[in-house]
């Protein structure tokens, strides 16, 4: 398991963000309803002003009452969650949904806006709502990553709520969900283990790093779970390992400085794996692509070729039609054939357009 503190990781990082890019590093802040998002994100914004580093807030929870910071974009503002519901006979949930995807569409505005602030702006938070899969799983939660991820450094901060994850059975329930949410979105992500002014957080390095110690948490707990938890555990290993796990309390702020450390190590990764990876991916595409264009242009050259040489038989056929055409009972079947060149020679007509625009 890879924490803060590697020395290798703040050897890369000793440069501070600000000077290594000139574009904010976007947080997207997400996790179980109640572990204490908001509560970071008051926090966090909080500590950045004090350092004078005034971060760019974002809210997109379309349902909350009350933001208690800050917020430079509200989604309230463009969608009123309510009236989506009224409009389109929606549930609480489906009304977060469709407002979460109303606001997507107009995405590219957020992002003209936080590019206005990239010269002073080093960090972007987006709060997201607390059904966290209305985010995760929905097309306006994967353009909204997407996008952001191809235009900035992007860090998923995923918060857990330390308090309710003492009993083993909860901790893997989180983890799991965190490593979903990894593999859907890929993008560089960081644990941030909450609420550690209440209880420690050191249990769950443990078990992160110590299979036997949560197998001995897991003899410990009666529940039925149990055996599921210990075989589960072992399949997130490779998941442990990469992943960066931080302790924090939003009450207090403390852990706010290793956070930071994190989220530079995160960079480093978005700079060095993400974004390779990403052009690679673009790369594949594009040839897939160019292969599709090729193949359709063959196909469509094959076509081509064979129309040319039936309106050469047609030709040929009424040369010596007219030339053998007697002026009773023919009428209907001269129309026929000129109906029938006609058509030939729309076809070619429209292939030979589909030609240029290959060309
Ligand atoms: N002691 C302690 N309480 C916290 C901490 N962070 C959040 N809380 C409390 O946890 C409760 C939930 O916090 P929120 O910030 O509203 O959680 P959330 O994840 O935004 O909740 P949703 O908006 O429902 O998703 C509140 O009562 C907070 O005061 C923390 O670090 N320590």
């Amino acid at each position: 398991m890879a924490t803060a503190e590697d020395p290798v990781k703040k050897a890369e990082i000793d440069q501070p963000l600000l000077e290594r890019h000139k574009k904010p590093v976007c947080l997207i802040v997400l996790g179980m309803a109640g572990s204490g998002k908001t509560t970071f994100v008051q926090q966090l914004t909080g500590l950045l002003h004090m350092k004078k580093k005034a971060p760019y807030v974002i809210n997109l929870d379309p349902a909350c009452r009350e933001v208690p910071y800050p917020v430079n974009i509200d989604i309230r503002d463009t969608v009123n969650y309510k009236e989506v519901m009224k409009q389109y006979s929606l549930g609480p949930n489906g009304g977060i949904v469709t407002s979460l995807n109303l606001f997507a569409t107009k995405f590219d505005q957020v992002i003209k806006l936080i590019e206005k602030k990239s010269e002073n702006t080093e960090i972007a938070i987006f709060d997201t709502p607390g059904q966290i899969e209305v985010f995760t799983w929905s097309a306006s939660g994967s353009i909204i990553s997407e996008t952001l991820g191809a235009l900035f450094p992007t860090v998923v901060v995923y918060v857990i709520d330390t308090v309710r994850s003492v009993s083993p059975v909860t901790f893997m329930s989180n983890m799991l969900y965190a490593c979903s949410i990894l593999y859907k979105l890929r993008l560089p992500f960081i644990i941030v283990m909450n609420k550690i002014d209440v209880v420690s957080h050191k249990f769950a390095l443990e078990w992160m790093k110590d299979f036997e110690m949560f197998e001995e948490a897991v003899e410990r707990d009666k529940s039925h779970h149990a055996n599921l938890s210990r075989s589960l555990s072992l399949t997130l290993d490779e998941f442990y390992k990469d992943i960066t796990t931080v302790g924090f309390s939003a009450v207090t702020g403390e852990g706010f400085e290793e956070f930071l450390a994190a989220v530079d190590a995160a960079v480093v990764e978005y700079e060095t794996e993400y974004c390779p990876e990403h052009d690679r991916l673009l790369k594949l595409q594009a040839e897939a692509r160019t292969k599709d264009k090729d193949r359709q242009k063959k196909k469509f050259q094959h076509d081509f070729d064979n129309d040319m040489k039936k309106i050469e038989l047609v030709r040929n056929h009424s040369t010596t039609f007219w030339k053998n055409r007697r002026r009773s009972n023919s009428r209907n079947r001269i129309n026929l054939l000129v109906h029938h060149e006609q058509n030939i020679g729309e076809i070619v007509f429209v292939r030979y357009i589909k030609r240029c625009e290959f060309d």
